[in-house]
């Protein structure tokens, strides 16, 4: 145990995490009046959104982050706090349309019946289109994904990819995410997302959460967890948790999560308006490359500067980025019992919000709405005073 602040104001939220979920929960109690307190276990605020520089390019180093929403309350928010830059964004995919073919077609992701048609695998593809089943299947994501797109698109498109991305074959994942992000398009409509707002900042994403923070103290480097919550019983008057549970319980290994590694190149080669690849994001499904994409964010932001910065993103990383989607939901349960065991171990209300804490599978408007409602459920709920305390000074 150690003393985490022993001068907070009554009425202070102690706020465990500085990504979306973590800034948004905190700069909404700081409108509703509360006092907060955020700590951050990384040497930086911006969790796993955040961009950063390298030799004057803005990249970033935990993968393509593109905010999308149809919220307007948090297009609002993001817009009032340095997200004003519009973005349509469409994303190339390297398919192998046969197991023997030396180069690949540089096509359209999510696949294009218009750019399909015009290829010699269209027949046998058109043929499987009219064998779907009239609902999708909900078995698993392989049989959601056949079921949706036939088998050979699946073979071309997914099977390979998610077998890299998750460390698993399709038929051991959940159906459920992928509405939304797994599609066959049919329509012709080429952007990734259909949400009423896009945005990507010039600067990525660091500037805006951390405008969000401007007038909340912040500390960083502090992994909290656990055995620090007698102490922040103390001194706040309700902790919001945003960082992965089993993580913040000291019980790593009770949650499947998988890590993405990216690695950055400078490149200097590369005049102020120009890029060395031919999309902001170009998905690689094949086995045939180890990586799962190329990141080139300079088409995304804009930015006019000498040289780019190409990434190349490895999954399997030691680290916390995606919560796995079984079938079976054995880990959305287990999250549920760690939330549990968190809060008795609490003298004071424990709010959970954002993807690593709800271990769920969200974009980054519904971590900053779910930033939001936690703050408002902090104010409607707890009280102004802690434990012990009294609350007229
Ligand atoms: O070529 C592909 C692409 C994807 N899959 C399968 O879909 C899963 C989800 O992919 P995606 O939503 O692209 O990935 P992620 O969650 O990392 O999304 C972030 O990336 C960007 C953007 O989508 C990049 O273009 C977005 O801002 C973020 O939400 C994937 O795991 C595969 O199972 C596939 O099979 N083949």
């Amino acid at each position: 145990m150690r003393t985490v602040h022993r001068s907070a104001p009554p009425g202070a939220v102690a706020v465990i995490g500085a990504g979306w979920a973590g800034a948004s929960a905190a700069h909404e109690l700081r409108r509703l009046g509360r006092p907060v307190h955020v700590f951050e276990s990384a040497p930086v605020i911006g969790g796993h959104s955040r961009s950063e520089v390298l030799r004057g390019v803005v990249y970033e180093p935990n993968g393509p982050h593109i905010f999308h929403t149809s919220n307007p309350e948090v297009a609002r928010l993001v817009r009032q706090h340095g997200m004003t830059r519009s973005y349509r964004h469409q994303v190339l995919t390297e398919a192998y349309l046969h197991e023997d073919d030396e180069t690949p077609h540089l096509l359209s992701w999510p696949p294009q019946v218009a750019e399909l048609r015009e290829l010699p695998v269209w027949p046998r593809v058109e043929a499987e289109l009219a064998r779907r089943p009239r609902t999708p299947s909900r078995a698993n994501l392989e049989d959601y994904c056949i079921s949706i797109m036939g088998r050979t698109l699946y073979e071309v498109f997914v099977r390979d990819y998610t077998e890299k991305q998750w460390g698993r074959k399709g038929a051991e994942l959940s159906w459920e995410f992928a509405p939304g992000r797994l599609e066959l398009r049919e329509d012709g409509y080429r952007r990734l997302f259909r949400d009423t707002w896009e945005f990507f900042p010039s600067h990525g994403a660091a500037p805006v959460i951390e405008s969000l923070l401007a007038d909340v103290p912040v500390t960083v480097g502090a992994r909290m967890g656990v055995t620090d919550l007698a102490d922040l019983s103390r001194h706040y008057t309700a902790v919001v948790v945003t960082a992965p549970l089993d993580e913040f319980a000291g019980r790593p290994g009770e949650l499947a999560w998988r890590g993405v590694r990216s690695e950055s190149r400078y490149l200097p080669d590369y005049g102020t308006a120009a890029t060395a690849t031919p999309a902001y994001v170009v998905n690689r499904p094949s086995h045939r490359v180890p990586y799962t994409r190329t990141v080139e964010t300079k088409h995304a932001s804009g930015q006019h500067a000498q040289g780019t910065v190409v990434s190349h993103e490895y999954p399997g990383a030691d680290s916390r980025h995606y919560p796995v989607p079984t079938p079976d939901r054995r880990y959305e349960l287990r999250n549920e019992a760690l939330k549990k065991d968190i809060r008795d171990l609490s003298l004071v209300p424990v709010h959970f919000c954002g993807r690593l804490a709800t271990y769920s599978y969200i974009n980054q408007d519904r971590a900053i709405e779910q930033g939001l409602a936690c703050a408002r459920e902090v104010a409607a709920g707890s009280a102004v005073t802690r434990p012990g305390a009294s609350a007229s000074p």
